[in-house]
C-alpha cells in the first residue's frame, strides 16, 4: 500500500498595492492588473475600499460591511464632525480587519492580491495634518502586512485634476471648494508620498505624460522583474 502523499503547501501568493494622489490612475491600474493576472492563469484578488466580502463567512462579511458603512458611507457633516482623530482610528481599525480577514488568509492560500490604494496615502495625508502627530499615525499602521512591491504613480495635482474633472471636499483636505485648493494639497500629499519613497524599494513611474497602456505595460514588466510574475 502507499503511503498517501503529504498535503502541499500553495507557494505564498504576493501583495501588490498601487499608491499616488487622487486621480493617479491608481484604480485604473489596480483594475487591470487583477484582470491580467487572472486572465494569465494566477489567481488573484482585488481589494479596494468597496470590498468587503470575507471568503466563506457571512457573518464577518456583514461586520466588514457595517464597519465600510462607517468610515465611507458617511455625509461630509458626519465627517467633519467627528475630527481627524477619530478618523483616523476609523481607517486604522477598517486597514487593519482587510488585512486580517482577507488579504493574510488569501496570501497564505497562494493568492495573489491587488490592494487599490493601501495606507500610504492616508499617512501622507496625516503627515501634512499639524493636528495629528505623524508618529502616532505611522504607528496605527505599522503592523499591516508590508506589500512586496509598492506602485507609486506620480502625477502633478494639476494634471490629476484635468483627468478627474471633479473632487470632493476630502480631495481638498476640507481647504476649500476651489481648483486651486485641490492643487495645493494635493501637491503637498505629493511631497510627502516622495519621502515615504525615499525609505522603501517602490517602483516609482512619472505617470505625467503616459497613457494606460503604457503605464500597464511598466507596472507588468515590474511583476515580472522583481516578482517572477509573468502576465
Ligand atoms: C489612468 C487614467 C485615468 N484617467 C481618468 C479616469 C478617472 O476619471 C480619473 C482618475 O483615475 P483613477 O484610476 O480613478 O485614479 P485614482 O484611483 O488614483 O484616483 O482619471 C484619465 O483620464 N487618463 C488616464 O490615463
Amino acid at each position: 500500500m502507499t503511503a498517501a502523499a503529504p498535503p502541499t503547501t500553495p507557494a505564498r501568493g504576493r501583495e501588490i498595492t498601487v499608491t499616488g494622489i487622487d486621480g493617479a490612475g491608481k484604480s485604473t491600474l489596480a483594475t487591470r492588473l487583477h484582470q491580467s493576472l487572472n486572465d494569465a492563469g494566477h489567481t488573484a484578488i482585488l481589494i479596494g475600499k468597496h470590498s468587503t466580502e470575507v471568503p466563506m463567512d457571512e457573518e464577518l462579511s456583514a461586520y466588514v460591511d457595517r464597519l465600510n458603512a462607517l468610515v465611507y458611507r458617511r455625509d461630509a457633516r458626519v465627517a467633519q464632525s467627528c475630527g481627524d482623530h477619530y478618523w483616523l482610528l476609523a481607517l486604522a481599525a477598517w486597514y487593519t480587519l482587510q488585512d486580517k480577514l482577507v488579504i493574510q488568509p488569501a496570501l497564505a492560500a497562494g493568492t495573489h492580491v491587488i490592494l487599490d490604494n493601501a495606507h500610504h496615502k492616508i499617512l501622507a495625508r496625516y503627515a501634512v495634518n499639524p493636528d495629528v502627530p505623524t508618529r502616532l499615525a505611522e504607528q496605527v499602521f505599522a503592523h499591516l502586512t508590508e506589500p512586496d512591491l509598492v506602485i507609486f504613480l506620480r502625477i502633478g495635482a494639476h494634471e490629476a485634476l484635468t483627468r478627474k474633472g471633479s473632487f470632493t471636499s476630502l480631495e481638498t483636505g476640507h481647504s476649500g471648494s476651489a481648483d486651486e485648493d485641490f492643487v495645493r494639497y494635493q501637491d503637498t500629499v505629493l511631497a510627502q508620498l516622495r519621502e515615504q519613497q525615499q525609505r522603501g524599494g517602490w517602483l516609482s513611474v512619472d505617470v505625467t505624460d503616459m497613457d494606460r497602456d503604457a503605464v500597464f505595460k511598466t507596472a507588468a514588466a515590474a511583476l515580472a522583474d522583481r516578482l517572477q510574475l509573468t502576465i
